[in-house]
């Protein structure tokens, strides 16, 4: 393939950024790809397995001259991430994001950008419990749903680019409202986070009523259940203070059913559970029968790639 932009920085050196280099390298999407870490100790192991051409101690030096800038850091540091490199952003490159958020992200950020740089929101939906410099690998992407929330007005062209770069990375995309898709993540992404979080702190909880039973014995259903439950800790309590209202109404929501189910259970109402179980069991099998189940992990080609980037 051949290179969409001449130079790439990558602002924040983890799961994705790290992955958008081995993807962008291994099909020589990109002419120039350099990064930044706030940690001094994420710089040098960015350095020490060459994950990007130049790793930069300044982020004003690695925004210089660059044709796409891509914010890869917890949704909490955008807008002051933003701010930094704003002054040293060249005219008509082009700033994205990947964050898992989008409203309060484009609000974070878009009052930085200067005229005549085009700011194209985005969010990769792919991912693993794993983060830091070394969990990445080039096939993260690969199927994989990636979002645009571009602006009103936004420059198609710039637009086109950027989607030519996430195509040719082997991601799928589509467009989306920034304020839908905080809904639709909130649905299939926030809440089961949260929830598998809570399921561990209940497991760990009772661990100490039945003397680490729990833990020793764990079925795989808790741990099919509460893999994500190992996701980066930073990242996640970013998500929920900046997706507040979507996480909270689907939480209601997944209240009241688990209260319906509670009661269907201490009233021994078996037809009840056994017809919710069919109709959800449909739809499960729906999604992956429709071929939509393309995020859903897959441990072998987890584990191998974050070893072997
Ligand atoms: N992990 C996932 O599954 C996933 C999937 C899609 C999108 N995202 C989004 O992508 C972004 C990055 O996530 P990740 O999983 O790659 O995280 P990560 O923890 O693997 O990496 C984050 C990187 O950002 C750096 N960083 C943190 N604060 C910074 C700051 N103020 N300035 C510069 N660098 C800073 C860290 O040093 C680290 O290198 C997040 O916004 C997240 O919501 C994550
Ligand atoms: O597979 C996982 O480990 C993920 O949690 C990935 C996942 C998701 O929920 O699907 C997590 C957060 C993102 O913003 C996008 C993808």
């Amino acid at each position: 393939m051949s290179v969409i932009y001449d130079r790439v920085a990558l602002i924040g050196l983890g799961l994705i950024a790290g992955s958008m280099a081995h993807a962008m390298r291994q099909n020589g999407l990109a002419g120039e790809i350099v990064g930044y870490a706030r940690s001094a100790e994420t710089r040098q192991t960015a350095r020490d397995i060459g994950l990007c051409d130049v790793v930069y101690d300044d982020v004003t030096d690695a925004v210089k001259d660059t044709d796409l800038v891509v914010l890869a850091v917890p949704v909490g540091a955008m807008g002051q991430v933003a701010a930094e490199i704003a002054p040293f952003l060249k005219p008509g490159a082009t700033v994205t994001d990947v964050g898992s958020v989008k409203q309060s992200v484009i609000e974070a950020v878009a009052p930085h950008i200067p005229d005549g740089v085009h700011f194209i929101p985005g969010h990769p939906l792919a991912g693993t419990e794993h983060s830091g410099p070394t969990s990445g690998f080039a096939t993260l992407f690969r199927n994989r749903w990636w979002l645009l929330t571009p602006l009103p007005g936004s420059d198609e062209l710039a637009v086109q680019r950027l989607t030519d770069l996430i195509l040719a990375m082997g991601a799928k995309t589509d467009r989306m409202e920034p304020a839908h898709h905080d809904l639709v993540l909130a649905v299939t992404s926030h809440a089961p986070h949260l929830i598998a979080y809570t399921m561990v702190g209940v497991a760990d909880h009772l661990r100490r009523v039945t003397d680490e039973e729990v833990i020793q014995y764990s079925a795989a259903g808790f741990r099919d259940f509460t893999r994500i439950a190992a996701s980066d800790p930073t990242m996640w309590r970013d998500v929920f203070l900046h997706n507040k209202e979507a996480t909270l109404d689907i939480l209601g929501r997944f209240t009241e059913e688990l209260f319906m189910l509670q009661r269907a259970i201490r009233m021994g109402d078996g037809q009840q559970l056994h017809d919710y179980f069919t109709r959800t069991r449909a739809i499960r099998r729906g999604i992956i029968e429709a071929g939509q189940d393309t995020n859903a992990p897959d441990f072998g080609r987890v584990s191998e790639g974050a070893t072997k980037p």
